[in-house]
């Protein structure tokens, strides 16, 4: 059960992604308030004829970060440039990106909270007043030339905005935080990307891809491609409720969503510590991952969930958790109502 989702080496998930990425904002499903926002600062910036004000994109993976850039930069009728925080390894490589942009562009910086502290600085005045500040030469030869830039549009991605400075948070003009979907949004993203793939699934079973997809479309996507295996090679390629919860039930994928990690995460803090509080350090470690991995990719939609809480003395289990895992939670002497409800 604890099997990540197996995917064949030729697969390229990004490849996939690909093919199923809303071009605009209107095939954009979800994330309303983000959308209406983008539409009217996209629109005022074009019948201004001006740069659209940097923008911050923040959220856990998955939740269409990559895609709006690309959307706000093809509704903007603007070249997309596209680089990452930790592709960046010193200022003149951000300074000749920046030199090269035309007028309006968009820069699109994905980890942004990885960029190089060196290459911060440069990005200050670059998005402050569109210029550039470059020592060249060494010692008491250095001097600096100031360059102007083109007025462009960061669009910068973070899934963890607590890493970023606040310099450089603060010269986001418009910081747009990602949630998670709702079934109803996946179930359309679900049968829009099953038109794309030439399937189709009855309405319940879009809905069970949908429930079951973390919230997030990556996941819905993938999800989809596999339970469409499944339909094709053990059924008659109708994608029925049935048939969606027998693959994804083979795929690891239970009940609520949760993958194998989630329920490693869960039942850690059920079986080892009593349901918590536990640092996330400790965990991590008990869990061989990353620490970054728990706090982007794993707890996001846990919290969400209410599966478990973060407190200042570290992450919590709470009742529903214990109940999904089939679990008795522990009951304290005089707090024997503590976790009716
Ligand atoms: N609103 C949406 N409607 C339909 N598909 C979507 C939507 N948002 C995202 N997707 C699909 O989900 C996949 C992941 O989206 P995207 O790459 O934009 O996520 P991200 O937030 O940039 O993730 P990461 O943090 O991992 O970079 C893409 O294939 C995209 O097609
Ligand atoms: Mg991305």
């Amino acid at each position: 059960m604890s099997d990540p989702i197996p995917m064949t080496p030729a697969e390229q998930p990004e490849d996939q992604d690909r093919a199923l990425r809303p071009q605009s904002l209107d095939d954009f499903t979800g994330q309303a308030e983000a959308r209406a926002n983008l539409r009217v600062f996209i629109e005022s910036a074009r019948r201004r004829g001006e740069a659209m004000d940097h923008t911050l994109f923040y959220g856990p993976p998955g939740l269409g970060k990559t895609t709006l850039a690309q959307i706000v930069s093809r509704e903007l009728g603007v070249n997309f440039r596209m680089t990452s925080g930790p592709v960046l390894a010193k200022a003149g490589d951000l300074a000749a990106i920046l030199t090269n942009l035309d007028a309006r562009d968009v820069l699109f910086i994905d980890e942004i909270h990885r960029l190089n502290p060196a290459v911060e600085e440069v990005l200050y005045p670059a998005m402050e007043d569109f210029e550039l500040d470059l020592v060249i030469g060494e010692g008491p030869a250095a001097r600096t030339v100031r360059i102007d830039l083109q007025p462009f549009t960061l669009v910068g991605a973070t899934t963890r905005l607590g890493l970023l400075t606040t310099p450089l948070r603060d010269r986001f003009g418009i910081p747009t935080r990602l949630e998670f979907y709702t079934v109803d949004e996946l179930v359309s993203i679900v049968e829009r990307g099953a038109r794309l793939m030439g399937a189709a699934p009855t309405p319940d079973g879009a809905r069970e891809i949908a429930r079951r997809a973390r919230g997030t479309p990556r996941i819905a996507g993938r999800l989809l491609r596999r339970v469409v295996d499944f339909a094709v090679v053990e059924g008659d390629g109708t994608v029925t409720r049935e048939l969606a919860d027998r693959a994804l039930t083979r795929l690891g994928v239970d009940d609520l969503g949760l993958d194998g990690a989630d329920r490693r995460y869960l039942r850690l803090l059920a079986e080892n510590y009593g349901g918590g509080p536990v640092g996330v350090e400790t965990i991590a470690a008990a869990l061989s991952e990353a620490r970054d991995a728990i706090e982007e990719v794993i707890e996001p939609f846990l919290l969400q969930q209410g599966l478990i809480a973060r407190t200042p003395r570290g992450r919590m289990l709470a009742h529903k958790a214990w109940t999904h895992l089939g679990l008795a939670p522990p009951r304290a002497p005089g707090q024997t109502d503590l976790f009716d409800d």
